[in-house]
Formats: structure tokens, sequence, C-alpha cells
């Protein structure tokens, strides 16, 4: 299992983002892409997801073009960005049955998930009236249920506290030692083991 970006281009109205970013990301890493606010990431982020297409440059999977139909990438790929794609009138345990139910997993994959995100306890409360972090552990938990390959995260930790980072963390150390990848942006520090870590700094 490979992405790899080849001399990505991208202007963002009158600016030029970035004119050649190129890498190779294998199974079991995890690509950290750091800048200031308005460096690009989320920008560099969506190219990679295919939800934004480059000036320049392509993104391949396993040596195929993103956009090619054969390369099956949308299947591989979970993407989470600023936004938690939640549904707010229905209860937690609704929003991850229904992503289990497109992804063929039963309703015990969502219970488990629930319990990995410690939301355990208000699986049956609507998710509006949750805070904005027990919200983020929601969108976590659709990862789980997702059980793709491959996770594309923007500040993943947003909103997150102490406790919901190290969970965080957690998660996706399990996923990297089980081959999985992740490229995620992030403002913090992030506790993962530095074996799996690779950094993109845009820029510089
Ligand atoms: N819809 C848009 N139209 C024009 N320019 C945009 C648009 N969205 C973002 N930009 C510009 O693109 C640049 C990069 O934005 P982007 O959101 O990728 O940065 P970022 O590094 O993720 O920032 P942050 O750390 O604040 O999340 C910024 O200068 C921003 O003003």
């Amino acid at each position: 299992m490979q992405l790899e970006a080849q001399n990505l281009r991208c202007r963002r109205g009158p600016k030029t983002l970035f004119t050649d970013i190129s890498f190779s990301l294998d199974a079991g890493k995890l690509l950290l892409v750091e800048g200031q606010n308005g460096a690009g990431k989320t920008t560099l982020l969506k190219l990679l997801s295919g939800l934004r297409r480059p000036d320049k440059g392509e993104v391949l999977w396993n040596g195929m073009s993103i956009r090619s139909a054969n390369s099956q990438f949308n299947r591989q790929l979970a993407w989470l960005g600023h936004q938690n794609p939640l549904k707010e009138d229905q209860t937690a345990f609704e929003n991850l049955s229904m992503l289990g139910a497109i992804r063929s997993r039963n309703e015990r994959c969502a219970y488990e998930a629930l319990q990995a995100v410690k939301l355990g306890n208000v699986k049956h409360k609507a998710v509006k009236t949750f805070s904005a972090g027990m919200k983020r552990r929601l969108a976590l938990a659709s990862l789980l249920i997702a059980d793709t390959p491959l996770w594309i995260l923007d500040e993943p930790q947003a909103a997150l506290d102490k406790a919901g980072i190290a969970l965080y963390e957690q998660l996706a150390t399990e996923h990297l030692e089980n081959g999985g990848m992740i490229i995620m942006t992030s403002h913090h520090d992030v506790a993962i083991d530095e074996r799996f870590i690779e950094r993109l700094i845009l820029g510089q």
C-alpha cells in the first residue's frame, strides 16, 4: 500500500500556496503536515483525498491515479475535515449504525466503536446535546466503523480535552501498528512514537 504525491502545485486566488510537493507514504506510516495558519494544509489534504484537483501534478494510490476508477481509492479512504460529518438530530448510535450499514458492518461494530471512544454511556442521546469534544470523539468513532487503511484527518485533535487527545493518539497508534496509514494536520504536539512519523512542513 502506498500513497504518492508527484509535483503538486496549487494556487488559491492570486496566491500560490505550494509549487512542487512530492512524497510517498507507505503502510504503517503517519505523515504530519505542519505549517502556519493559511500555509495550505487543509488545501493539500483535499488534494490528497481527491476532493480538489491540483493545478499541476498527480496523486497516486498503489501506483494508479486516484482519479482512475480502477484505483478503488475512495473505498480505501476515510476523510475527516474540520466539520464533523454527523447528523445532529440522531443519536450517537444511529449515526454510527448508518455509517456501518453503508460499509456492511453489523450493529455490534457501532457499539464497539462507541465504547472505544468512551461514549458508550451516551450512545442513545441526540448528537445535538453533545459538547464539541464529544462530537469530535464520535467523528473519530466513524473512522473505526469505516475500517479503511488510509485516514486523512484535518486537525483530528481539535476540541478534544487531554484525555480525548490521548485517546486519539492511542487509536492512531493501533491503526499504524495494524499497517494503516494516516495523513494529518495539527497545531499541537502529537505524542505518537517517532518511528511511525514523517513530516511535511508547508510555507518554508
Ligand atoms: N475558498 C477559498 N477561496 C480563496 N482562497 C481560499 C479559500 N479557502 C482558503 N483560501 C486561502 O488558501 C490559503 C490556504 O488555506 P488553508 O485552509 O489550506 O490553510 P491551512 O494551512 O489549513 O490553515 P489553518 O492552519 O488556518 O487551518 C489561505 O491563504 C486561505 O486564505
